[in-house]
């Protein structure tokens, strides 16, 4: 797993590290892999390092520091270093210096606009951690003539370090190099924080237990459940799916679908489009009505079910039954506006919540907002359910805390039945034994892996998510991180 830490965490960890090492000597070990990163970022947009031209762009503090540091590195690699203070008074004294010596140019924002065109790099120094805001407008000015590639120092500036918000004018990169742990932009704006490299400057002792995780390869691989010499199809789990109806038969039809493609125990269907299901996946036990579905290790309750009684009295059963419980869609808004169908709830009984942001605003009577991980931790304290709260990032929060941040493999989930392809992995998962807050990460992972498979570069459907699940898997469990 992939640990991160939040702004504070980093801090702390740095000032004590800071306390026992050389002055100077952590940023110029940052500044120096910045330095190669760039190099490398020259060479593959130039076919060269030495007579390429970079520029800095010089905010007030240790981050404009660590650019000033890397554009000396760069100078003593042959390449052309101008530097744009924002704020010269403040900018980092022996950096400045350092650059200085070694032949670096200085400028205001005012007179670099020529150097600003002929970049081949841009290097993003203005703000690291002590970030609050967007970019402010002399910064964002600058930004608007860039066109050559952008390395951002740290993280790329107008975003916010800790929730990955953008908010105003912000740094959209290329590449980032960040430095001794990674912070939650970087697992929460992959967008603008593009190809992100990590610098050990000898943190890690110091840094403590991570704030979010995020899932590898080796960790889907290694949960994801596979019939064992003495399983049969019981032991596996039986996976319950209360889903669809005569309007939308559809919802049964893949999530059912999806538990099936997803684990090789058995799905047991309930609901009033058994016939459906039935006619496109005959492996399927159905039955009409969840009140004689024979016995599940787990229930899948929402997609396409209404909002009316009798899917309340679906939900009530399903929660009643002491198996865990991922409630999506019309599920949750049920519980949003019947927060009494929970008392059938023992509260040992997992249960497992996967809103977008228009549910979750139905749920807790606040949009997420732009502290998403917040939000999520929020509301699964509250419903002591795991949340699956959807998004580009989906962030899956514990009640005791816990957070994961999933990986995006671009857009292509955003299609109609996505969604209730995702509960159908979920309720297998969870069918099979998986921890609920393990089981949605793994299925968010397989999910957006299925959807870049199945997309192959153009727009996909639920369908083609679905039939690409047994693929997701095997890249899984084929690759490492
Ligand atoms: N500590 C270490 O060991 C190591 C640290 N390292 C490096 O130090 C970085 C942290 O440095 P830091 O703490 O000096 O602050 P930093 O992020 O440069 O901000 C400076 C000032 O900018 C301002 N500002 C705020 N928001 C703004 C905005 N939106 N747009 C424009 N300006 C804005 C605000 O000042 P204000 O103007 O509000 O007074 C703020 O105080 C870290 O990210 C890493 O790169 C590495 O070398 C490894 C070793
Ligand atoms: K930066």
């Amino acid at each position: 797993m992939r640990g991160v830490w939040t702004t504070e965490h980093v801090r702390s960890a740095e000032e004590r590290l800071l306390a026992v090492t050389p002055e100077g000597a952590l940023m110029r070990r940052a500044a120096y892999g910045v330095s190669v990163r760039a190099a490398k970022l020259l060479a593959e947009h130039t076919g060269r390092v030495v007579g390429t031209r970079a520029v800095l762009v010089v905010g007030a503090g240790n981050n404009g520091g660590d650019a000033l540091w890397a554009g000396y590195f760069l100078r003593r690699r042959g390449v052309a270093v101008a530097a744009v203070l924002l704020r010269p008074e403040k900018a980092h004294p022996a950096g400045l210096a350092a650059l200085r010596r070694a032949g670096g140019r200085v400028y205001s924002p005012e007179t670099a606009a020529e150097v600003i065109d002929s970049a081949d790099v841009v290097i993003d120094g203005v703000v690291g951690l002590s970030a609050r805001g967007p970019l402010r407008p002399d910064a964002a000015a600058v930004f608007e003539r860039v066109t050559a590639p952008v390395l951002a120092v740290d993280l790329p500036s107008g975003v916010d370090p800790d929730t990955g918000a953008v908010d105003g004018p912000a740094v959209r990169a290329t590449c980032t190099v960040t430095f001794g742990a990674y912070k939650p932009v970087h697992v929460l704006n992959p967008q603008h924080c593009g190809d992100i490299t990590l610098v050990d400057i000898g943190l890690s002792g110091e840094l403590g237990e991570p704030d979010l995780l995020q899932l590898d390869a080796a960790d889907v691989a290694a949960a994801w459940p596979l019939p064992k010499p003495e399983d049969n199809k019981y032991t596996q789990g039986v996976t319950g799916v209360a889903a669809g109806s005569s309007t939308y038969p559809g919802a049964a039809v893949l999530t059912a679908a999806a538990a099936v493609r997803a684990t090789a125990g058995m799905v047991r269907y309930a609901g009033p489009v058994a016939d459906v299901v039935r006619s496109h996946w005959p492996e399927v036990v159905a039955t009409g009505s969840i009140f004689d579905a024979g016995r599940v290790q787990a229930w899948v309750v929402g997609p396409g079910i209404g909002t009316g009684r009798q899917s309340k009295e679906v939900l009530a059963e399903a929660l009643g039954q002491g198996v865990p419980v991922c409630a999506d869609a019309d599920a949750i808004t049920l519980i949003a506006e019947q927060p009494d169908v929970l008392d059938a709830r023992d509260p040992d009984t997992p249960l497992l919540l996967t809103p977008h942001d228009g549910e979750f605003e139905r749920l807790t009577g606040s949009a997420p907002g732009a502290d998403r991980v917040g939000a999520a931790r929020e509301a699964a304290r509250r419903f002591r359910a795991v949340v699956l709260l959807k998004g580009h990032c989906t962030v899956i929060a514990a009640p005791d805390g816990r957070v994961l941040v999933n990986r995006p493999r671009g857009s292509w989930l955003a299609t109609a039945g996505s969604g209730d392809v995702l509960a159908g992995m979920i309720g297998a998962l969870l069918a099979s034994g998986l921890d609920p807050w393990l089981a949605a990460g793994v299925a968010a992972d397989v999910h957006a892996r299925a959807g870049q498979i199945a997309a192959g570069g153009v727009p996909t459907s639920a369908s083609g998510i679905l039939a690409a699940i047994p693929d997701a898997v095997r890249q899984a469990r084929s690759l490492t991180p």
